[in-house]
């Protein structure tokens, strides 16, 4: 992971030689400036986890500068350091926003202690709101599972593209597990241990996409009372995911290119660019190359956010895969659902790896649910392997024993089938918001 990366703004320059020493040998990377606005010039160009700010400096004090940092970046922690060790001081410096207060002569094992609390605040808050914004908690899959040459391929691709910093393109068809791969890839990078921010691109009005990613100033647009934190400022240091990439709107693009390239951005209403460090991972079903020639995506954009290239492969191409892959996922189901342990029988598991698999492995999901619903012994047969798109919940023996919510999982897969997977007609006929949708979507893993 790379090292938090401290601003250290003091006049002597014996005071900042130490620190610099001091933090450099405990871990972290520093940078120095020696009177306001140097600090603010660097604290402007730069990435910082947090600033050490002395509060007499040669062109004004730390009060003054203080609040210019802060409206550059809020959510940067600052440290202030003085000999004028005064109450009022410190209360004041805390409105302001100073995080904590510190006396010289400083002693540098506490502000070492100091500074790795704040740091560690601060990333609680940022995966606070990454929770959030997340509708389930991550949970880890074996996302290799099986022999076949195309799950070796992917494996070891994506074990490359993880340790590597570039932006990746998660390309496949629909079900195969782009998603799954977003989260796997994050877990396995430098940044793992930072938030991942999802987020959904398709069906949302520019506006809504506008304002999640990039957030808005209070006052911004009429109901904006309060300002909003967008995923891209929340995901600082950490890795945003862009689901349904392809469908960004035309007009969102060239700000996301910007946030890429110049890493800063710059939220609905404000004057002043923000920094942001986040690494971004993008997926889609859509033929990426094609919609640029369409020119429904930019270029420029495509060639920015393909620095790494995946495609997963489908569930038809690695058909030897599919016994493993069924029993693993059927261990997971019961799991989840609090039954026993279920197997599938010889025969059930050949017809499994002779099926085509349009939906993939959200297809294999579904079959399977639908079978430990039906079945009344510990092993599922052939016959109780229904490919029909219609889940049972007429009313029948098996919709009986559902639950709400399985009841609320089948009903929405069902209108999601019949309406070919678009969102909007099914969310009109389910007689909820598109967002609402999306959201239930991801609640229930579908
Ligand atoms: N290797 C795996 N093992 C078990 N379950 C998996 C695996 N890969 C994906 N799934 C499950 O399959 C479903 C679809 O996965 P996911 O949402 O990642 O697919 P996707 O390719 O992103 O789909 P879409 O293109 O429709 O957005 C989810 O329920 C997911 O948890």
């Amino acid at each position: 992971m790379a090292k938090p990366k401290i601003l250290v703004v003091d006049d002597e320059s014996a005071v900042r030689f130490a620190l610099r020493d001091y933090l450099e040998f405990h871990g972290f990377a520093v940078d120095e400036a020696s009177a306001c606005a140097e600090a603010e010039a660097r604290y402007r160009k730069d990435v910082y986890d947090a600033v050490t700010l002395d509060y007499a400096l040669p062109d004004g004090n730390a009060l003054d500068l203080l609040p210019r940092l802060k409206a550059i970046d809020a959510g940067v922690p600052i440290v202030l350091i003085t000999a004028q060790g005064s109450i009022e001081l410190a209360v004041r410096s805390i409105q302001l926003g100073a995080e904590q207060f510190l006396v010289k002569p400083v002693d540098l094992a506490a502000l070492q202690v100091v500074l790795e609390r704040v740091l560690e605040n601060q990333r609680n808050r940022r995966k606070q709101v990454a929770t959030d914004t997340r509708e389930k908690p991550l949970r880890a899959l074996d996302l290799f599972l099986g022999e076949s040459p195309a799950i070796r391929r992917l494996e070891e691709q994506a074990t490359r593209a993880a340790s590597a910093e570039s932006p990746i393109l998660i390309q496949g068809d629909t079900g195969t597990g782009k998603s799954e791969l977003a989260r796997w890839l994050h877990r396995h990078s430098s940044r793992g241990l930072e938030p991942l921010l999802e987020l959904n691109c398709g069906g949302f009005t520019r506006e809504f996409l506008d304002t999640e990613l990039f957030g808005h100033e209070k006052g911004a647009f009429t109901g904006a009372v309060a300002a909003k934190v967008g995923l891209l400022e929340a995901a600082n240091r950490g890795t945003v995911f862009l689901d349904e990439l392809g469908d960004m709107d035309l007009q969102i693009q060239p700000k996301l290119l910007k946030a890429l390239e110049e890493k800063r951005f710059r939220r609905l209403g404000e004057v002043h660019d923000r920094k942001v460090d986040f690494r971004l991972i993008g997926a889609t079903h859509r033929n990426l190359e094609a919609l640029v020639r369409e020119r429904l995506f930019r270029a420029d954009l495509f060639y920015r956010v393909s620095a790494i290239q995946i495609t997963v492969p489908p569930l038809s191409e690695r058909a030897e895969d599919i016994p493993e892959l069924a029993q693993s996922l059927l261990g997971r189901i019961t799991e989840e659902w609090g039954r026993e342990p279920v197997k599938l029988s010889r025969e059930a598991l050949g017809v499994l790896q002779r099926h085509g698999w349009p939906g993939n492995i959200r297809e294999l999901r579904n079959v399977l649910e639908r079978a430990l619903l039906g079945a009344r012994t510990l092993l599922i047969e052939s016959v109780d392997l229904d490919f029909a798109s219609s889940p049972r919940a007429g009313g029948g023996a098996a919709s009986s024993r559902l639950t709400l919510k399985e009841m609320e999982r089948f009903h929405i897969i069902q209108v999601l089938k019949e309406e070919g997977g678009r969102v909007e007609p099914a969310a009109r006929r389910l007689d909820i918001p598109r967002s609402t949708l999306y959201q239930k979507i991801k609640a229930l893993g579908l």
